[in-house]
């Protein structure tokens, strides 16, 4: 009897992850996934601490109702809307102002004259296509990395000319992460927590408090170099979270990221902003932006293309499909016969 030949099989570790939503959904790369184990399970009751008190009165807006408008905004309406982003109040309190920004790496405009205004309280999500400008963009808002044009400021003050007060209240989750990974976890959050000037005490409860939420309550005892994706995402969420920022910088906080740490990490900052917080993130999962997100701003090669209001920014559709048209359609994948052809 003739045994046929085993398929050829290609190992590919989360081949979506980071990948825009039109070049994720491409038929070759879904050919190409194989599922990811789901590797930290964890159940979490414990609530995160709540950011101190607002110097003003805050009321974060609930988050807008999945109510379709009754005219879906023309591209021209949305390119309008990009140059002067339309939060739900003119009189929502602003928490970080980006006006005019622009960075360049040698003939690549990165950013290209991106203003957005950040309103306290809110969540609001960033995205874009691969290479967009979004790390860039982040980081030039956390100060990692020099504008060549234009100001960023958080409440007020500048985040370039007056660095101190505009860090102080800013926890970020930068996109390339370069922990001290020869500390524990432990010792990583204790790191985190007393450079932000509490005090130890404080910080061991915050640490036990952030490690059962973010479910390392096992893993805070072990090196971080030996930490999987996923669990070195979350001891970097939580020494971003320790000193109970008004406003938190997460550059794609749910990759790599397992399901049921990734809904944690959202009650958590959805709880969070319900207590005054203010939460920008980027992210390629157009779902959870779209559920956890009071506004989003769509960029595509450096520029704002739509910005507001979850439901001004989808109009009638998803934001997913808001955001593929945005971003140039699907392409469809073409001269790709090669890969069926098998090697063997
Ligand atoms: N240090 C750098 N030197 C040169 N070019 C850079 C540098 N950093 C970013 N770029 C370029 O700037 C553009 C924007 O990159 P950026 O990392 O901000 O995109 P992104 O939207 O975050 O992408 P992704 O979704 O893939 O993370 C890209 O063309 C990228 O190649």
């Amino acid at each position: 009897m003739t045994v046929p030949a085993q398929p050829p099989a290609a190992v590919v570790d989360t081949p979506a992850e980071a990948l825009d939503p039109p070049i994720a959904e491409d038929p070759v790369v879904e050919a190409l996934v194989i599922e990811d184990a789901v590797v930290d399970d964890l159940v979490v009751e414990a609530p995160l601490v709540a950011p101190a008190p607002a110097t003003r009165t805050v009321t974060r807006k609930p988050a807008t109702p999945a109510k379709a408008p009754t005219q879906a905004p023309t591209k021209a309406t949305i390119t309008t809307a990009a140059r002067t982003p339309a939060p739900e109040s003119a009189d929502a309190d602003v928490v970080l102002e980006l006006h005019d920004l622009v960075k360049r790496f040698g003939d690549t405009v990165a950013v290209d004259h991106v203003s957005l205004s950040i309103p306290t309280g809110s969540i609001f999500g960033i995205v874009g296509p691969n290479g967009a400008g979004k790390t860039t963009t982040l980081s030039m808002v956390t100060g990692l990395l020099r504008p060549d044009g234009g100001t960023i400021a958080v409440h007020g003050a500048d985040v370039w000319s007056d660095p101190i007060v505009a860090k102080r209240n800013m926890g970020v989750l930068p996109d390339r992460l370069r922990l001290f990974d020869r500390l524990t976890g432990g010792q990583l959050l204790y790191y985190a927590g007393i450079l932000r000037g509490l005090d130890p005490q404080t910080v061991k409860k915050r640490s036990a408090d952030l490690a059962s939420a973010f479910g390392l309550e096992d893993a805070l005892d072990r090196l971080v170099a030996d930490y999987s994706a996923g669990m070195t995402k979350k001891v970097a969420l939580a020494s971003a979270m320790i000193h109970s920022p008004r406003l938190l910088i997460l550059d794609e906080p749910f990759e790599s990221v397992d399901p049921v740490s990734a809904a944690n990490v959202t009650e958590i900052l959805q709880n969070y902003a319900a207590a005054g917080g203010t939460v920008v993130l980027s992210s390629h999962s157009m779902d959870l932006v779209q559920r956890i997100c009071d506004y989003v701003a769509i960029v595509v090669s450096g520029s704002v293309l739509a910005s507001g209001t979850m439901d001004e920014v989808r109009g009638i559709g998803s934001l997913e499909e808001r955001f593929v048209e945005l971003a140039g359609g699907r392409k469809t994948a073409e001269g790709m016969e090669w890969l069926h052809s098998f090697s063997d």
